[in-house]
């Protein structure tokens, strides 16, 4: 049985973010005097919000320049968030089948709820997400299980009857925490090795074992 609903991470599982991320913080971190990093060292830096994003580019003998650095990035992303950013192969057809097959969809994310809401319009249009939240104030971020539950519960859906897909530890760890059913996507910004030992019921290599890890045939045979 597929899932109710499928809960979608942003970053590294939906869209292939790292280089405008990278890109941005590089920006900032040199019209700070500061040492830009290679963008393969982004994917260790993504995945639990700006604010832990500038504390690990920005080391802690330069920690007084954290704040100007988060402006700065923040202002360079808002006009260059697409400049590279694109849906990873495969996805949008994962999501119009599982429209097809009726099950709900969603987007959490740690990015901030602002950047969060324009990627998924202008890059996934028309897809009948049911609700997409990046980081608010005043909600705790992933792992933390309050917004993946809000979002089941607005959607009507109990959370066993749901999926949380997703590329990091963050999201495996949150789909334990609301008692969803983990899935784990390889082509993200982190290893197997993390989405195993962080709970991932399944691991979806491609978009096609995606689809089939959630319409059923990886997860009958997962499941413990
Ligand atoms: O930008 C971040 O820190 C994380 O974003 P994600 O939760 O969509 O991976």
């Amino acid at each position: 049985m597929p899932p109710r609903a499928a809960l979608f991470d942003l970053d590294g599982t939906l869209l292939d973010s790292l280089h405008d991320i990278g890109a941005a913080m590089n920006h900032a971190l040199t019209t700070q005097g500061l040492p830009v990093h290679p963008l393969s060292d982004y994917r260790h830096f993504v995945g639990e919000g700006v604010q832990v994003l500038v504390s690990r580019a920005v080391a802690p003998e330069h920690a007084h320049l954290r704040e100007p650095v988060l402006a700065t990035y923040r202002a360079f992303y808002a006009e260059h968030m697409m400049d590279h950013t694109r849906p990873f192969p495969g996805v949008r057809e994962v999501l119009d089948r599982l429209v097809g097959e009726g099950v709900k969809l969603a987007v959490l994310s740690n990015k901030p709820d602002a950047s969060t809401r324009r990627l998924v319009e202008a890059l996934l249009p028309d897809v009948p997400f049911g609700a997409i939240y990046g980081e608010r104030a005043g909600v705790p971020r992933k792992p933390d299980p309050t917004s993946a539950l809000g979002i089941a519960a607005e959607l009507g859906v109990e959370p066993g009857d749901c999926a949380f897909v997703g590329d990091t530890a963050v999201d495996m760890d949150t789909a334990r925490a609301a008692g969803m059913y983990g899935v784990g996507v390889t082509w993200g910004f982190r290893d197997v090795e993390e989405l195993q030992s962080h709970g991932a019921r399944v691991l979806a290599r491609t978009a096609d074992e995606l689809l089939q890890a959630l319409l059923g045939a990886h997860r009958a045979a997962t499941r413990p």
